[in-house]
Order: C-alpha cells, then structure tokens, then sequence
C-alpha cells in the first residue's frame, strides 16, 4: 500500500512509514521525524488510513518517577586526589579552571558528583554540562539519586517541560542543572561549579548564529561569578591540554580505571594486506571476523563502529566513472536502501536511483562502498544465528528509539551492536568484550586540521567501551593508514604521546592553540560574484594586517599572522550556493579581532552574496 502512495504522495507515504516502524506517537513527534507538515497528516486521516485521537499525556518531566537515594561511593586514591584538589578550589571562592584528564572507565562522574556535593554544603549552586547524546535516563538518574533539587535542560523537552524546569531553577528550587550547551546561560545564582564532561566534544560549540562554544563561555561566565571550572575527558582538546602546560589551567589525572582494570589491548589490522577478493575490497578481515565468533560464542557483547551511514556512500557508473552528486550541494548521494532512494547528506533532498546512468545512459550504475545499512545486512549474512541492532541516526529518529536501543543492549537482547560515532560515547556495558572499528579512516584525510584529533579522540573513546567489566576486553582497529600517529597513539593510549606531536605540527603552522583562527565563507547563487567579493575581503583583511601587526609579518614568526586562501570551499556548493573561504589567522585574539573589524561592514551591504564570520570555528568544510 505504501508504495502504491509513495508514487503519488511521497510525503503522506513517509507519515505511514514512520507510524509503521514506531507505533503510537503525538501528533508534533510524528511531524517532526517525518518532517511533513499538519495538511500530509490531515489528509491521510480524511482518506481513513490514520486515526487522531485526544488522551491525556502527562508532561511533567519527572512524573511517577522515584529515584532511589544513593551515597557516595568510597573513593579510589586517585579520585581523592582530584576530589580533594577541587574541594580547596571551591573553598577558596576564586575563579580557576581544572582539568579532569581521566582514562575511560576511570569514574569521572563520581569526582563531579563528590565535587558538586561540595558545593552544596558551601551553600552554592552546580552546573554540569553533558553532550546531548549522554543525557540518557542513565545519567540524570546518577544526578538524581545523588541530589535532591535537580533541574534538567536539554533539547528534547516539550515547552511545557522546558519552561517548568526553567521557573524551577529561577525560582531558586534547583542546587544542581543538568544539560546540554545551552544550560550554560541557565538562570541559576550563587554558581559554584561548572562541570563539563566531555568537554572535548564539538556538540559543546554551536554552528548556527548566536554562534559560541558553551565550554568557552563556561569559563567566562565562572570568572564573572568567581566559580570553579572542571573539564573532564579521557581525551582533552588540544585547547585545554595546552593550557595546563602554560599554568592557566590545573591539571588532574586519573590514570587507571577503577578497580585497577586495564585498558584493553588494541589491535591494528594493516587492510591492505587483507586480500582482495572478487567483489572488490574486503570489509570485514579474517582477524575480526574471528574474533566476532570468539567473543560471540562465549555469550559476550560486540560493538562495531562505521562512522558512515546509509548504505552506499557513493553511486557510480562502472561504464564511464560518472558518480552521482546533489544537484544543489557539491557531495556525492548515498543510497538508502530501506529508502530505496539517493539522500543528500546536506540538504537532506531526496531522489529516485536512476535506472541508467543519467551521463552515458548505460546499466551501468553500480553501489560502491559500505555504510551501515549494508554493512547491517553483511552481518547479518556472516553471523546469522546473533541479533544485530543498527544504531545510527536513520534507526533512531523516534524519540525513545535511542533509550529502548541501549536498554535492549544492557538486557542482552542484543548481541551485536553496530553504529556510527552515536555508540562510541560513555556506554558502560561490562559484557562487551570486543571494539570492532570497521574503518578507522573516514574522517583521516578531511581537509581539516583538526582530522588527527578527531580521529585520535573517536578511537580512544569507542576502545574505551570495552573491558569495562572482569572479563576485560580487546579492540580490533581496520585502517589503510597503519602508521598514522592518531591510530598508533590511540593503539597505545597514549594521549600524552599524541598531543605532543600534535602540538609539534600545530606549533609550526601557527594552528590553535598557538593562533587564533577565523573562517570567513562566502555563498552565493553565482560562483563568480562570490569569488570577485571574497578576493576583495581577502585584500581588506591583508591590508588590515600590514597596518596593525606589520612588525609581526617579518622576524621569526612569519607565519603567526596572515590569510590563507581565498579558495573554494572543500564542499564547493550547498543548497544551490557557491562557496568560497578563507581562513585569518593572528596571534592573539585581540589581533584577530582588529583583523576582522576591517570587513565587518561587507555583511551588510550585500544581497547577492551573503559572508559569515566563525572565530574558533570546528569544521573547515
Ligand atoms: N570509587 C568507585 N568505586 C567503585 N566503582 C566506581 C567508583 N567510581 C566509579 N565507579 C564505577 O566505575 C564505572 C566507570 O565510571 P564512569 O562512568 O564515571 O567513568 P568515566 O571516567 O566517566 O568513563 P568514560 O570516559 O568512559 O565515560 C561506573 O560503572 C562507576 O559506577
Ligand atoms: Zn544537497
């Protein structure tokens, strides 16, 4: 029936698939996820295939839920250290920033929670800032059943949730708030502490205009009211390590899990001695395969990353090499199977797989490397006696989907979870006993630098899922870059390691944390109107440079302050737009702000080419 409709209506057909696969929902979750509008909805009720009905839905965030008191668990030696460090910190009442550098596993959050009990005998207030995809029931719960005024602030609230939890805290009912980056402005007094975990997380910077890094903000707003900062992370940004090292932060380690557990051991497979095989690459090498079955057979858990969704991530034409790309953004479509359509991963349009290649008009379209949704299929062939959970963001769309997903995985339902970079984050599951990284190479060589630490951070996190239990555990790593220092650090975890070479690099090319870095893009219906404009910004800003730092340009440190570029931008059009940037970069930020003061009158005198100015900004394509 579905398909019948989905040639005339696409979108009341994408209503009924997605009341199919997730049941029962209300009327705003339901146009939401199938981001069609009420008339789509309206009309397949008038055509009988839905049904709309009023109940009674309780909107109270906490409703009929009880959370069973829990103290203080005895601290290992390591954690007192820290613990102790930050209860002086407060005491003090002085602004100060401390690093919590903890390895995975290492109970981070009981150093927080320790911390934030603290404070509230000192008579002040927390704030603790979790990336979105962490505030899983799980984590309130530890805050919960810890605390008793606990406020929570995060995205997925109603308005009615939102606004309560909002009067709660500014009404002065709420000693701790927990949520994600836009908790940082939460209406709290007599602040004391801010925590932020994870704090190497890019979800902590928002990219849309106001345009700020809650982690950035936390620390001024904690000197405004002369409060404690603690960033915890088993992996911290390069920002924060540096800043130890130049005495602005303080550092704390904890080096060892709790309970003295090792870190499990890495493994690197070398895929380009895995043999071909008559289908093209191998996806799955026979060390991992086996190591599958060891793991399975023993009743343990596996976890698989491909940080890649879809099912093909890019469709070519074998006759004559022509690849299908978006029509309004310059990427290539991935195909979704379940879709049966090509899915632009930027602007989200969707088309039907052409039958012939739209270029030669030959059958010679084929599917070319693995996302999830085949690699889900893949498994399932090899391993057909375990179930399989895909987690990615096409299976999780519903509100609870990621909730239910991790508690069927905790309840053993699931042998084999298989997912992009949604399942390497804070997952502590004893049973699992093998990391598999399918391809540890998917953000390597973006042209960015920050790739490395990307890279580095994402492996050291999803190997830190495993041997969190007694049965320890081991990571299987697939990569055509064995040597990489991000995968060979990673292997060792070795962070301390990593970031000295990285800094190394950094250092020479003036990259933060040395320099300051603003990207400056361009966009535009005509690629030639955006490239005559941003030449001109570009000679703005050069000519800015020679009058406020020109002895900066000479001497030693030649490459501290300039532009680099113009240049097309990595992706070179989005929704029909031409983009074009170019990257200042200064010594301090004073500097870079001078800088960029010399084209803050081009935004507004401009219709046909519209620029956006990102300081600090986390991508660069
Ligand atoms: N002092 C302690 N005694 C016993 N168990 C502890 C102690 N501290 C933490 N744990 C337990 O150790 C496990 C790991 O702690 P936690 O999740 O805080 O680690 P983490 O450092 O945040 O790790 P990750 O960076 O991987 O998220 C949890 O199950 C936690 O309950
Ligand atoms: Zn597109």
């Amino acid at each position: 029936m579905v398909s019948t409709i989905k040639k005339r209506a696409p979108k009341q057909a994408r209503v009924l698939e997605v009341l199919t696969e997730e049941g029962e929902m209300t009327f705003p979750e339901l146009a939401s996820i199938s981001k069609c509008k009420m008339d789509s909805i309206n009309r397949l009720r008038d055509r009988g295939f839905i049904t709309l009905d009023k109940k009674e839905v309780s909107d109270s965030l906490f409703a009929g839920k009880h959370f069973k008191k829990t103290a203080h668990l005895s601290s290992t030696e390591e954690q007192e250290v820290a613990i102790r460090l930050i209860k002086r910190k407060l005491r003090e009442r002085k602004h100060s920033v401390v690093l919590l550098k903890g390895v995975t596993g290492s109970g981070k959050t009981e150093v927080y929670l320790q911390a934030i009990s603290e404070v509230i005998t000192l008579g002040m207030r927390a704030i603790v800032l979790v990336p979105e995809i962490s505030l899983t029931p799980q984590t309130i719960e530890r805050f919960k059943s810890r605390f008793d005024r606990v406020s929570v602030l995060h995205s997925s609230l109603t308005e009615r949730q939102r606004s309560d939890q909002w009067w709660e805290i500014k009404n002065g009912n709420a000693d701790v708030v927990v949520g994600a980056r836009s908790a940082v402005f939460a209406p709290l007094e007599d602040v004391g502490l801010i925590v932020i975990d994870e704090e190497h997380e890019n979800t902590f910077k928002q990219d849309t205009s106001p345009r700020y890094n809650a982690r950035d903000v936390s620390v001024v707003r904690a000197a405004y009211e002369n409060a404690v900062v603690v960033l915890g992370s088993a992996t911290p940004s390069l920002e924060s390590f540096y800043n130890t090292s130049n005495g602005k932060y303080e550092c704390v380690n904890l080096k060892n899990r709790v309970g003295h557990k090792p870190l499990p051991r890495v493994e690197i497979i070398d895929m380009r001695r895995e043999v071909y095989r008559g289908k093209g690459l191998k996806q799955i090498s026979n060390y991992l395969e086996l190591s599958m079955k060891q793991s399975l057979s023993r009743k343990e858990q596996v976890l698989l990353l491909l940080n890649r969704r879809g099912f093909s991530p890019f469709i070519s034409c074998r006759r004559c090499g022509f690849v299908l790309r978006c029509k309004r953004c310059d990427i290539s479509l991935t195909y979704h199977k379940k879709r049966d359509a090509v899915i632009c991963h930027y602007c989200f349009s969707e088309e039907p797989v052409p039958g012939e290649c739209p270029d030669c008009c030959s059958n010679g379209i084929r599917f070319q490397g693995f996302g999830t949704e085949r690699m889900e299929e893949l498994i399932k062939t090899r391993f057909p006696d375990y179930n399989l959970l895909r987690m990615d963001s096409d299976t999780m769309r519903g509100k609870d989907s990621h909730e239910k997903a991790l508690s069927s995985f905790r309840n053993g339902d699931i042998d084999i979870l298989l997912g992009t970079q949604m399942i390497a984050k804070g997952l502590d599951f004893p049973n699992v006993t093998l990391v598999g990284v399918l391809s540890a190479d998917t953000i390597i060589n973006l042209p960015d630098f920050r790739a490395g630490e990307k890279t580095f951070q994402l492996l050291c996190q999803v190997a830190g899922r495993t041997g969190r239990g007694s049965k320890g555990g081991k990571v299987v790593v697939q990569t055509y870059n064995p040597e990489h220092y991000s995968i060979t650090h990673a292997a060792s975890h070795d962070y301390d390691g990593f970031a000295k070479k990285e800094l190394e690099y950094r250092k020479q090319l003036y990259y933060p944390p040395y320099g300051r870095l603003a990207r400056v893009v361009l966009r535009g219906k005509n690629d030639q109107d955006v490239k005559e404009k941003i030449s001109k910004i570009a000679e703005k800003l050069m000519k800015a440079i020679k009058l406020s730092g020109g002895p900066l340009l000479s001497g030693l440190h030649k490459n501290k302050i300039g532009v680099l570029g113009p240049a097309p931008a990595p992706i070179v059009k989005v929704k029909d737009n031409y983009r074009w940037h170019l990257i200042v970069k200064a010594d301090s930020f004073n500097n870079l702000h001078t800088i960029l003061k010399s084209i803050e009158n081009e935004k507004r005198n401009s219709k046909k080419v519209q620029m956006m100015i990102d300081v600090d900004p986390y991508m660069l394509i």
